[in-house]
Order: C-alpha cells, then structure tokens, then sequence
C-alpha cells in the first residue's frame, strides 16, 4: 500500500480555520468536515487527524501521527523532544505573567511564596527556576484570569493576544515569558518514506507563507531616477523594467516583503515614482 503522511490538527478551536486554510492554500484538498475525527487528501498522500491541541504531543512523541499543526507554547509546555519545523505565522500569541492591578509589583523576585494559576506548569516552573523564585503553583486547564479574583492565586501565567481577557479580569501583564505562534511540529519516530512526504509537504507550505507576506509591485518611474528606485527594490533576482510609451519613464515590476514595501514606500514617491499598484501573490516558488 502507498504510505501516507499523517498530520494532527486542532479539532475545533483556535488553531482550526487557519490549519485547515493552509493545507488547502497548499492545494491539499481534504474530503471530510471536522465531524469524523480521521480524514483523506484525494490529491496528496495525506491523512488528516482531528485531535485535541493539547493531546498532540503524545501522539507525536509516539509515532501515532507524523506532523502536526500545533501551538509553539504547546510545544515547549510538552514537546520538548519534537522536531520544531515552520512556523505558520498564525495563532500569535504570548505566555505571559499576570498579577492583579492592584499588585505592586516590581521584580520577579515579588513572586517570592506566591500561588500562581497556570494551565502551563513546565513552561512556569522553568520561568521561575531561572530567577531563583519559589512559588506555589496552582495547576488548572481554563478560566485561568479567573483565579486571583476568587482568591486561588496571587498571579497566573496565561495566553495573552489582546490583553482583554486581562483587561476584564482587572490583571495586568508583568513579564513575557515566551511568543508563540502555530508551528509545523514532526516526530522524532517519523519513516523515511514519510519524510519524504514530509518535504513535498514543507515545500509547498513554505511557497504559501512566501506568498503571503510578499506583494507584486508595479510603479512607473523616471528614468533618470531608476538606479536609485530599483536599489530600494532588488526583488527575486532583480525587477523587470519595460520602457512606457512616454519616452523617459519606465515600468517597474517587482516583489517585495509587504512590510518592507511601506518602509520604502516615501523614498520611492521621493524619486518619483508614481502609479504605484500592489497586487496580491498567489504562490510563491523561490
Ligand atoms: N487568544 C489567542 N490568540 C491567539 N492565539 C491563541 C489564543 N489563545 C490560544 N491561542 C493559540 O492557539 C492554540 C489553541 O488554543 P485553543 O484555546 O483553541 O485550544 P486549547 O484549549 O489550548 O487546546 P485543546 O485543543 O487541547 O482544547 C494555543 O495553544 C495557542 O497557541
Ligand atoms: O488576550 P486575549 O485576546 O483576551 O486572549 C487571551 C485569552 O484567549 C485564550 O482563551 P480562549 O478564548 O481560547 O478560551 P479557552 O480558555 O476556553 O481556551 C487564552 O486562554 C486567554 O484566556
Ligand atoms: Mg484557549
């Protein structure tokens, strides 16, 4: 029987839309919805495993599943040993400290025989290691922000995104202890074949990623001033310019990382540059 590479994604939660959105915007077409726990790729030698986010180590550490699309903080909560590969640039979030806005709080050394709630007990007890700090953890699985408020605990170390489940709970965020974001995780017990699967996997996600932090840019530019543009926009190997009908200007065309395309965006109109579009790219094979 031809192998096929397994992946995990979250069943349903954070992690769900956007896992799915990438393997389809790999072309990776998946028959089933998210009610049968185990489903195909038709087009790639895939199968796919609807799993709870925070199971997903186990089932990588064993061999059960291959790959998975999971949080970085769940990685390092419990996956020290699972090979980190892409990061996914979804998910972004934060594993912070919170204390009550009362706390006066100036070091860490104010956690000194503090009870803290946390859902991420490792990713504390190393945190508090660090410092020297000893505290008295309060281990519980959601709700966390809730904890100071009903006289549980003196901090919590939760997610933070926004700050407004903090902000709601009248906590303040004091030290960051990691970013996270979603990453493609990978078994240590991982096949040959499936590796090889694998690569064809991590080639095609790196040229979605690639894509959608890129814009294809088209602007008309002077000339005279062309050396001074295209040095601010060197692109895959160099951009292509073509001469404009109106003698003395050309089009330029070219890729550029879309947060750097704004930070050049006033030296260009400063060289002249003018009907400047931004499209968006598809695919994006280096
Ligand atoms: N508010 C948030 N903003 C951005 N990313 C977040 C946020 N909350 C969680 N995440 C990220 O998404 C992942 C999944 O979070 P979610 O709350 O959906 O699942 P969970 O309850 O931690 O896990 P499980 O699937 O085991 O129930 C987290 O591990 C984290 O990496
Ligand atoms: O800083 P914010 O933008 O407010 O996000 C942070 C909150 O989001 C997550 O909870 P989620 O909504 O996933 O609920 P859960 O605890 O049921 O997983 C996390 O556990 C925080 O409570
Ligand atoms: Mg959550």
């Amino acid at each position: 029987m031809k192998q096929k590479l397994r992946i995990a994604v979250q069943k349903s939660g954070r992690l769900f839309e956007d896992s799915q959105r990438i393997l389809k915007d790999a072309g990776i077409s998946i028959d089933n919805g998210k009610e049968q726990l185990k489903a195909s790729s038709q087009n790639f030698p895939l199968e796919v495993l609807y799993l709870r986010n925070g199971d997903i180590p186990q089932y990588l550490r064993d061999g059960v599943v291959d790959v998975a699309i999971i949080g970085e903080n769940v990685l390092i909560e419990k996956g020290e040993d699972i090979v980190k590969g892409e990061k996914l640039g979804f998910s972004k979030c934060r594993v912070s400290l919170a204390v009550p806005k009362s706390f006066k709080y100036n070091s860490i050394q104010d956690l000194n025989g503090a009870k803290i709630a946390t859902s991420y007990p490792n990713t504390v007890k190393q945190f508090l290691q660090k410092s020297n700090i000893e505290a008295e953890l309060h281990i519980i699985n959601g709700s966390v922000e809730i904890a100071p408020n009903i006289g549980l605990a003196d901090a919590i170390v939760d997610i933070v995104s926004s700050g407004s489940t903090l902000f709601k709970n009248n906590l303040k965020e004091v030290e960051v202890i990691l970013k996270s974001e979603a990453v493609l995780a990978i078994s240590p017990q991982i096949s040959e074949e499936r590796q090889a699967i694998l690569e064809k996997l991590q080639f095609r996600l790196k040229s979605v990623l690639n894509a959608r932090t890129s814009k294809y840019i088209l602007l008309n530019a002077p000339n005279n001033k062309l050396e001074d543009i295209i040095r601010l926009l060197p692109g895959m190997r160099s951009p292509t310019v073509l001469p404009l009908a109106e003698e003395g200007w050309s089009s330029v065309h070219t890729v550029i990382n879309e947060q750097r395309f704004w930070e050049v965006l006033d030296e260009l109109k400063s060289y002249g540059a003018e009907g400047i579009l931004v499209a968006p790219i598809e695919k994006m094979v280096l």
